[in-house]
């Protein structure tokens, strides 16, 4: 991973046209294959080094729960730029007052500014030592895309999907603990089944009584900001799917239930071998 930070923030300086020239060269892939190879400590296949993957999906499609029990799985950071932006909107001044304008309108933040903050969460990486990473939230736009391609390769893209419906009451049943930091969801949802499929019952995930009364709610999770990120998400982060479809890195996945089965499931897809220490990361 050594010196991506930097190739990012040098490749979001050059033109679009040569970054769509970087891009071209990446070799096509078969992403079930890539993720069958991938070892018990998230070693890539062919150098020894750990994998490079991301999520793709709508928001309250569950990116964070899953990118995070990857993580921990296959011992690589889960770089989440969703997490990056709200921890610049905790620090005072001007800048985070301008970030605030845009994310509480369900608006994405310009390239620039996101790959600023990846940039300098990779560098911090790389001097800890961190190798491999999954990305969560990033990249969304076609021009973060292409930057990315650009300077690293990029084995897997984890495209989450589940029905728009159970997206917004996702959202909207999303709570944090302001103490510990621990993520909750307080909606039951119970969806009938589409073209006589079966329905779909996603539980809650209540928080333990020492959390209850610390929940907090994220402001960019009421209705009308949740309908335009969905919105934006259509419009600016769907084509990426395509992006890395048309290379072979593309892994759709449905999410079909609760976390324990939609987990159990991710892992089947990715050829990831259950085990103690997995099943561990599930309870
Ligand atoms: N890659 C990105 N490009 C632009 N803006 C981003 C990016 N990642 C996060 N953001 C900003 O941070 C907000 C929160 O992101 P995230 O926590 O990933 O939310 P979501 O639940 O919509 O997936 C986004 O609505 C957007 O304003």
């Amino acid at each position: 991973m050594a010196g991506v930070s930097r190739a990012i923030r040098a490749c979001a300086a050059t033109s679009q046209r040569t970054l769509v020239a970087a891009s071209a060269v990446a070799l096509p892939k078969e992403a079930r294959v890539k993720a069958a190879t991938v070892g018990r400590r998230g070693r890539g296949p062919e150098d020894g080094r750990r994998v490079q993957w991301a999520f793709l999906g709508c928001p309250g499609v569950g990116k964070g729960t899953y990118a995070s029990r990857l993580s921990q799985l296959l011992g690589v950071p889960h770089i989440a730029t969703g997490d990056l932006v709200r921890d610049a909107l905790a620090s005072p001044g001007p800048f985070s007052k301008k970030l605030a304008e845009i994310v509480n309108q369900g608006k994405l933040v310009s390239d620039e500014i996101i790959i600023n903050l990846l940039s300098r969460r990779l560098e911090e990486g790389e001097e800890k030592g961190e190798l491999g990473f999954i990305l969560d939230g990033f990249p969304r736009t076609m021009r973060q895309a292409e930057i990315l391609e650009g300077v690293t390769n990029i084995d897997l893209v984890i495209n989450l999907k589940l029905r728009e419906e159970a997206l917004v009451a996702r959202c909207l049943g999303r709570r944090m603990c302001s103490q510990c930091g621990e993520n909750f969801n307080v909606a039951s949802i119970d969806i009938e089944g589409e073209n006589g499929g079966a329905p779909m019952y996603l539980p809650p995930l209540l928080p333990p009584p020492q959390c209850e009364s610390k929940l907090i709610t994220r402001a960019d999770d009421t209705e009308e900001v949740v309908k335009n990120r969905l919105r934006v998400y259509h419009d600016l982060t769907e084509p990426v799917e395509g992006f890395y479809k048309a290379r072979q890195k593309l892994l759709e996945f449905n999410i079909p239930g609760g976390i324990p089965e939609s987990w159990r499931k991710l892992l089947e897809a990715l050829n990831i071998e259950d085990s103690d220490n997995m099943r561990s990361a599930v309870a």
